[in-house]
């Protein structure tokens, strides 16, 4: 006999609602990678800012996104040329969201020690859970499965040079020729290691923390934690600094109680170096936020300079000597920050190579008579290099290069140009693990104001 005779309705205590299930392991850290690469080439942003946004996603999934995001950028030219030749008919219009999924799940596939079936059932759930795109859940997999069974020949087929945004690949060729711009590609797709500036002791800091001792003095790692978390960050023993940033600085030789500007000066890697040498420096740049952040690093590392928020074109006095680290297209950085390609264009490097100009002639008023200056930019446009400081050189008596020398200081000597300048490539230091080789893309111009 049932309990509930009667014609009694049997109680039920009210169920809560249940909870949505939680999306399977792997999936938000897709579905952020998505976001960010379509933060960055169809919203615009560069990658550090998307990257700067709040998140609820654990530390692991945050570095998986951005691995992926940032591979996905720099191999965009061989992920869409491999997915091109699996999609005959294309992909249909009007829905960037699937493009971008097989993007990232491809380069997972081809590029990153991700389980196959982790990318491919990733992407097919991002595919299915959109209304728009979920016609294509068995396209995406039949794809991704193809991508993952041919990936031996096709990563065979690659060339790098397709990695490059097309402006770039034929400004390179035109500036350094195709086998230079060749193995510049080839460099700038893997990720960079971390290079430190030290205070002191560099050879003790390389062994303490299991890095290599570069050529001309910084400290390289691969470090497999965050970068607070090593030895000395606290203390302020050492500063992030890529290695070939860390020459112009030194440039300017004994800067010991001299008054130095750093006109475009944050986050500050080149103001610490003046600074640690014993300079009296001014750290001008105009953008408060940033400024905000060399304050942070000058007081991590216990360094005194005056900050100044400032333009440098307004900027008055003089200086000793000064240092013009100009704004411009970044492209040497390419290594770390892929996006770059994809955001600037050759109109950029026209803008800046007008605001660099501007910079220089201001530098030559704010510079001492009998002071030295150093000009130098992360670009490998010689628009924003060489070709910048012979026009300087035509309109400005005052100002005359004072060259830099091979044996300066140790490990600069395959930089130096036949014209005294110093100009570093990404696929300089070829090393055979491809993540401890190379440094970014810069150029440096010593100059001295004879009146
Ligand atoms: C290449 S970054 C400087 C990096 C810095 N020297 C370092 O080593 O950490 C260029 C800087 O120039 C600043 N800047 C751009 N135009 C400027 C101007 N007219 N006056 C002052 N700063 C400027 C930007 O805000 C940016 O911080």
């Amino acid at each position: 006999m049932s309990k509930f005779q009667g014609g009694k309705r049997p109680f039920f205590p009210a169920r809560k609602p249940k909870a949505p299930p939680p999306p399977p392991p792997g999936l938000p850290a897709r579905r952020r990678a998505c976001d960010l690469v379509e933060a960055v080439l169809l919203r615009r942003r560069p990658l550090d800012e998307a990257l700067e946004e709040p998140t609820d996603l654990s530390p692991l999934d945050r570095a998986l996104a951005r691995k992926i995001a940032a591979t996905t950028l720099r191999r965009l030219g061989s992920i869409d040329r491999l997915l091109a030749e699996r999609l005959a008919k294309g992909l249909p219009e009007g829905l960037p969201r699937l493009e971008t999924v097989l993007r990232t799940a491809a380069c997972q596939i081809l590029f990153l020690d991700v389980p196959d079936y982790a990318a491919v059932d990733t992407a097919v759930r991002m595919v299915e859970a959109n209304k728009k795109t979920q016609g294509f859940a068995g396209l995406t997999n039949a794809v991704l499965r193809g991508l993952a069974r041919d990936r031996e020949a096709d990563l065979a087929s690659l060339d790098p040079l397709d990695d490059l945004a097309p402006w770039l690949r034929e400004r390179w060729i035109a500036a350094y020729g195709e086998a230079t711009t060749r193995a510049m590609a080839a460099a700038v797709i893997h990720e960079p290691p971390l290079d430190l500036t030290v205070k002191a002791d560099p050879a003790g800091w390389a062994q303490r923390l299991g890095g290599s001792l570069l050529p001309t003095g910084s400290v390289r790692l691969l470090p497999d934690g965050a970068v607070p978390d090593l030895g000395g960050f606290e203390d302020g023993a050492w500063w992030v600094q890529d290695a070939a940033a860390a020459l112009p600085a030194r440039l300017l030789g004994d800067v010991t109680g001299l008054a130095v500007a750093d006109l475009c000066a944050a986050p500050g890697g080149k103001t610490a170096q003046l600074a640690s040498a014993g300079a009296r420096v001014t750290a001008v740049d105009r953008n408060a936020r940033r400024l905000e952040r060399l304050a942070e690093n000058m007081a991590r590392l216990k360094l005194d300079v005056t900050i100044r928020a400032v333009d440098a074109l307004q900027l008055d006095g003089t200086y000793d000597a000064i240092l013009l680290d100009a704004p411009c297209t970044a492209t040497g950085t390419l290594r770390g920050h892929p996006d770059v390609m994809h955001l600037k264009s050759a109109a950029d490097v026209d803008g800046l190579a007008r605001l660099q100009a501007r910079l220089l002639d201001r530098l030559a008023d704010l510079l001492k008579p009998g002071g030295r200056a150093v000009y130098c930019t992360c670009s490998l446009e010689p628009d924003e290099g060489e070709a910048q400081i012979a026009a300087l050189l035509a309109r400005e008596q005052r100002l005359v290069v004072d060259p830099i020398t091979p044996d300066e200081f140790p490990g600069i000597a395959d930089f130096v140009t036949p014209a005294g300048h110093l100009r570093t490539l990404p696929s300089h230091w070829p090393h055979d693990e491809p993540r401890m080789a190379g440094l970014d893309g810069f150029f440096a111009a010593r100059l001295k104001r004879i009146a």
